[in-house]
């Protein structure tokens, strides 16, 4: 297929504003897609690229080359070229790399080229391009786009799964199944007030502690074993200690979901959150990482054990088959709530113990609920004494005095609805040194755009932000800002996608 149709249908899509007639120009292009080419086309009309980041830098991108004057650049072609690109090391890369991509850009028509730089520059905007990629999908294979989007979690790749039911239809989706060794997007929690809030809301659960640690998932297949981040990246070299513990449990097939944290070794009690997050961090010497600071995972879940697929079976009984795998030391501290009013008062005595613990908060799962994958439900609610939100970074001003040289200001965006993210505040509050250094260094591989004084940067990082407060702010485009914002952590783990919303940000204070 011509990336001119893609470009072209991008393009519509973008200036069409209602979802109906987005689904429809997306489904006609799916179903136009040859077999062969189709996981591409959804990919690109996704706004991602199969290679993942190639690291093609903002000032490459804008470089004026002369377009085509006709289209015959197709998906494959470009598929390849950036192939090519990110396979390009050692002497002389820069050069043969921007020879790569000037002869890709020559071979494409203005409109093409438009499309190109957004692409490989990841300026599509990604979140509701995915969702409407998915409902394009699910009208031009005519499945309902609720089984295809569960199919896409469990598989881990919406093109892929797209490819496969868009050439067999529905019999596709059935053959989707959570398999050990490919990681499952985790679910994820919303946020109640407090824990009365949650007790309301659920009715009867468990309330179990909010480790504040690295959330990881764990599968075990005989006496192979793999550690899987949140974000899905593989990271069982960096956790030795974690893949010989799942070697010692009971099943010698699973996949458990849990967070890891590291103890102080003078009191037991947690260690902070970024002492956990550079002890994963850390590629090199794992073994004296290690040393220093042992860490422990704690199990909350089990998605598969046996040959068998848990996912749908309620809390109850999932956890039922947690006590089976897992021994009590290394499962999450919890209290079962079966009946909220009468033991109100036991569930807060829960809560207070754990925060005197040293622990982030309590997470509130509802008893009969099944494990929704990759979605952020109202069935699991986390309450934290402090309250935060994740805000993604648009943009950046340069530091002056001690911190010239250095990126540090953060206009923070919450995202909105149609897609796109709405600024609530700039700070440059809470920056450790080192924090410091990470964003300038990460930040500047965002870039987009740079004035001398404010770099742009494409929306991707996400910062956990504490705030005191809302105030009005006409020159905001909510009409609100915050007060008193400052950085408690960057979330390279997190996905802009997983960033609070403007409608969150306003329901929660
Ligand atoms: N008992 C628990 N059950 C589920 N998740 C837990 C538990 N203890 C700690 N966690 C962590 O809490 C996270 C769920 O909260 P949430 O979905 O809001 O993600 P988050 O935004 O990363 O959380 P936060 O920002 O509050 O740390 C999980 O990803 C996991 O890392």
């Amino acid at each position: 297929m011509l990336l001119a149709e893609v470009a072209r249908v991008s393009r519509e899509v973008g200036e069409t504003s209602a979802r109906s007639g987005k689904t429809a120009l997306l489904a006609e292009l799916f179903a136009a897609a040859p077999a062969e080419e189709a996981a591409l086309v959804v990919s690109y009309l996704a706004g991602r690229l199969p290679q993942g980041r190639p690291g093609i830098g903002w000032r490459a991108l804008a470089q004026e080359t002369p377009p085509a004057a006709e289209p015959t650049l197709t998906v494959t072609a470009v598929d390849e070229a950036v192939t090519r690109f990110a396979a390009v090391a050692g002497a002389g890369a820069q050069a043969e790399r921007r020879r790569i991509l000037d002869a890709l850009l020559g071979a494409a028509t203005e409109a093409e080229q438009r499309f190109l730089r957004s692409l490989l520059g990841g300026e599509v905007r990604q979140g509701a391009l995915d969702a409407v990629a998915l409902d394009g999908v699910a009208a031009a294979a005519g499945v309902p786009a609720a089984a295809l989007r569960r199919a896409a979690m469990l598989d881990g790749s919406l093109p892929r799964v797209a490819a496969a039911v868009l050439a067999e239809g529905a019999a596709a989706l059935r053959e989707v199944t959570l398999r050990v060794g490919q990681p499952v997007q985790p679910m994820l929690a919303n946020t109640a007030k407090s824990v009365a809030e949650a007790l309301a809301a659920l009715g009867p659960c468990a309330v179990e502690e909010k480790l504040d640690g690295i959330r990881v998932q764990v599968h075990r297949e005989g006496d192979h074993v793999r550690v899987y981040t949140r974000s899905l990246d593989e990271i069982t070299g960096r956790l030795p200690e974690v893949a010989e513990l799942a070697r010692s449990f009971a099943g010698d097939r699973f996949i458990l979901d849990g967070e890891v944290i590291g103890r102080s070794a003078a009191d037991g009690r947690p260690v902070p959150f970024q002492e956990v997050a550079s002890r994963v961090g850390s590629r090199t010497d794992v073994e004296a990482a290690r040393r220093t600071l042992p860490v422990v995972p704690y199990f909350f879940d089990v998605l598969v054990a046996g040959d068998r697929v848990l996912l749908d079976l309620p809390v109850r009984e999932r956890y039922a088959e947690l006590t089976a795998l897992v021994p009590e030391e290394f499962r999450v501290g919890r209290l079962v709530v079966e009946d909220p009013a009468a033991q109100a008062a036991e569930a807060e005595e829960f809560w207070t113990r754990t925060l005197s613990r040293g622990h982030e908060g309590v997470m509130l799962k509802a008893l009969d609920s099944v494990y929704a994958a990759g979605r952020r439900g109202k069935h699991w609610l986390k309450v934290k004494p402090v309250h935060t939100l994740d805000l993604v970074v648009l943009a950046v001003e340069r530091g002056h005095g001690r911190r010239t040289g250095l990126l540090s200001n953060l206009h923070l965006g919450a995202r909105t609805a149609d897609g796109g993210y709405a600024m609530l505040g700039k700070t440059f509050k809470g920056l450790t040194d080192e924090m410091l250094r990470w964003q300038t260094e990460r930040l500047g591989e965002l870039a987009v755009e740079d004035d001398g004084y404010t770099v742009r940067v494409r929306p991707e990082l996400v910062v956990e932000i504490a705030y005191d407060g809302l105030q009005r702010s006409p020159r905001y485009p909510a009409g609100v800002a915050l007060r008193f914002a400052r950085v408690l952590r960057h979330r390279p783990d997190k996905r802009a996608q997983d960033a609070d919303t403007v409608e969150t940000v306003l329901g929660a204070t």
